[in-house]
């Protein structure tokens, strides 16, 4: 039976390995029950069998695929894989080169190859679109199912990058699927933040190897990994993510009821920021009638994260170890409580990119939110960005929309830009995600974005934690709200909230000094009264 290439269903690829079988069940047995309970296509790995093993083996599963109408695909082993007529072959770097495996097969036979580095896109997009039909994309999590692996873990970012690639060489022909350590526990994440930057693509599948062969009951192992892949909705956060990309713009109005769920509901904020933001953040948090922790201890982050409307604040300026924020980020996520994410500093140093990017990797955050400065770095935008300043400094409008509808897509996010203006981008697209199917119809809409204008404030500039403080604001009402609300209203209420104060500070201010202690009385009080009378202009773009 030969497959028609392009209408292969990647989405479940089943990888074998007889070495983890549990007691009492066979290869056979195994692949039998994932194929039914909706494994989409099975590959014949094992590294170290014999050939007359091997393709008996071959030959029986064969018999299984052909009952499901699923295509077989042989690993490395070409010769068998001619032997018994398989559907495919794949081979990885260190196997037969492409164009003798295409060769071999002939111009039919669907051809897999692994890859983990964006430069091996570009050697697929110098073969063109006769060579390889497939690439699994690994490893995304450590796994031990691989012996002496080559590579070190990517992540979901990890595989965007070779999305982006795959799209940046016009390889619009080659499917994907995602392996190594997928899980239950985390596959819904990878769906979720693997796409290409431009949003026309997506993985094409998930591949396990260990989550099935090694299950006590592959049936059931193969139905969950079906459902979550069928069920395009990632709950990260426990608040209600909107599809609609049309909001209620009349914002002022649930500001109002928002404030009275962070007066009610008193949500705990675990700050996680730098020492100088620590005091400030902690009375600008009270000011906004919710309860600051700062602690950076990391066996009490899940009891924090189970206290009712806890939030956490992740503010990179910190010289907290990189695995306590990753355990604070690990049990908010766990337990789907908002995290706020301020990159603080995000170009100014490689040791910073690196940081910021590790932690962005690690989970899922509700709220980006940067400077211009660091939101034009984290879109890519910083190296183009020579020249085009509108004025002293300012960058355009429309590149600064861009850039925070970009981080928005990109982290899957609210993406909040501060400075003058304040934009933010809603880039959550309400928790779905779905498979590419090679018909690349997905293009990124544009994604809803206001922006908050209230005038300059420059004594904003001159003094600390301004910016950081805002990330306690957000953090407060993500945290306060109810379950029932939405993100992207609660951080652009939280922005028309922080800008608001700020203005009537910088009013009756004689300096920076009092311009602080005035920021907290603002805060204070806009917090406790309608915010129609005091809710700033917006924009809807
Ligand atoms: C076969 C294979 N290839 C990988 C790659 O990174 O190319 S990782 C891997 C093993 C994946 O096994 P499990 O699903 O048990 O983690
Ligand atoms: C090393 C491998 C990497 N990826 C894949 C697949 F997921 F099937 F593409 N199979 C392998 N054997």
């Amino acid at each position: 039976m030969v497959f028609i290439k392009n209408e292969v269903d990647y989405s479940l690829y089943l990888v074998t390995d007889s070495t983890m079988l549990p007691e009492g069940k066979t290869l056979y047995s195994q692949v039998e029950d994932a194929l039914e309970n909706g494994v989409s296509i099975v590959q014949l790995r094992e590294k170290d069998a014999e050939t007359k093993i091997f393709i008996q083996e071959a030959i029986e599963i064969q018999k299984l695929c052909q009952k499901f109408d699923v295509p077989l695909i042989i690993n490395d082993r070409i010769d068998v894989a001619l032997a018994i007529d398989a559907d495919g072959v794949h081979v990885g770097q260190d196997d037969m080169p492409i164009p003798m495996v295409r060769k071999l097969v002939g111009p039919n036979k669907i051809v897999g190859w692994s890859v983990g580095y964006p430069q091996e896109v570009e050697q697929l997009a110098q073969w063109g679109p006769d060579y390889v039909d497939y690439i699994g994309i690994g490893m995304v999590f450590p796994t031990d199912t691989k012996k002496n692996p080559k590579k070190s873990p990517m992540g979901p970012r990890g595989v965007a990058r070779i999305l982006d690639a795959l799209e940046n060489h016009g390889v619009d022909w080659c499917r994907t699927v995602a392996i190594g350590g997928l899980h239950p526990d985390n596959i819904s994440r990878v769906l979720y933040q693997c796409n290409s930057g431009n949003g026309r693509r997506s993985i094409d599948g998930i591949s396990v190897v260990s989550d099935i062969m090694a299950a006590k009951n592959a049936g059931t192992a193969a139905k969950n990994l079906r459902d979550l892949l069928d069920k395009g909705y990632y709950s990260f956060v426990n608040l209600q993510l909107s599809i609609s990309t049309i909001y209620d713009v009349d914002f002022s109005s649930h500001t109002k009821r928002f404030l009275e769920q962070v007066a009610k509901n008193r949500p705990l904020v675990q700050h996680i920021t730098n020492k100088v933001h620590q005091n400030f953040g902690a009375n600008i948090t009270l000011a906004l009638g919710s309860s600051p922790i700062m602690s950076e201890i990391k066996e009490e982050v899940n009891d924090l994260a189970h206290v009712p409307h806890s939030a956490l604040l992740v503010n990179t300026g910190s010289v907290t170890p990189l695995d306590v924020v990753k355990a604070a980020i690990e049990a908010y996520n766990c337990v789907r409580r908002p995290i706020v994410f301020d990159p603080v500093g995000y170009s100014a140093t490689t040791t910073r990119i690196v940081l910021n990017n590790t932690l962005l990797a690690s989970g899922q955050f509700t709220c980006v939110k940067g400077n211009t400065g660091e939101i034009l770095s984290l879109a890519g935008f910083s190296g183009k960005m020579r020249g085009v300043d509108a004025h002293d400094g300012n960058f355009d409008k429309d590149i600064l929309i861009q850039a925070t509808r970009e981080v928005a897509f990109r982290f899957r996010t609210v993406a909040v830009c501060t400075g003058e203006l304040d934009f933010i981008a809603d880039g959550t697209l309400g928790g779905t995600y779905s498979l590419s199917d090679g018909t690349r119809d997905r293009v990124l809409e544009d994604l809803p974005c206001v922006v908050v204008s209230n005038g300059s404030i420059p004594l904003m500039g001159d003094i600390t934690a301004s910016g950081c403080s805002l990330g306690s604001t957000i953090a407060s009402l993500l945290g306060g709200a109810n379950s029932d609300e939405n993100p992207f209203e609660l951080v652009v209420a939280a922005v028309m909230l922080y800008k608001e104060a700020g203005r009537l500070a910088s009013l009756i201010s004689e300096g920076s000094g009092s311009f602080s202690v005035q920021l907290i009385d603002k805060l204070h009080n806009c917090f406790r009264s309608n915010p129609r009378i005091w809710a700033p202009k917006i924009e809807t773009l």
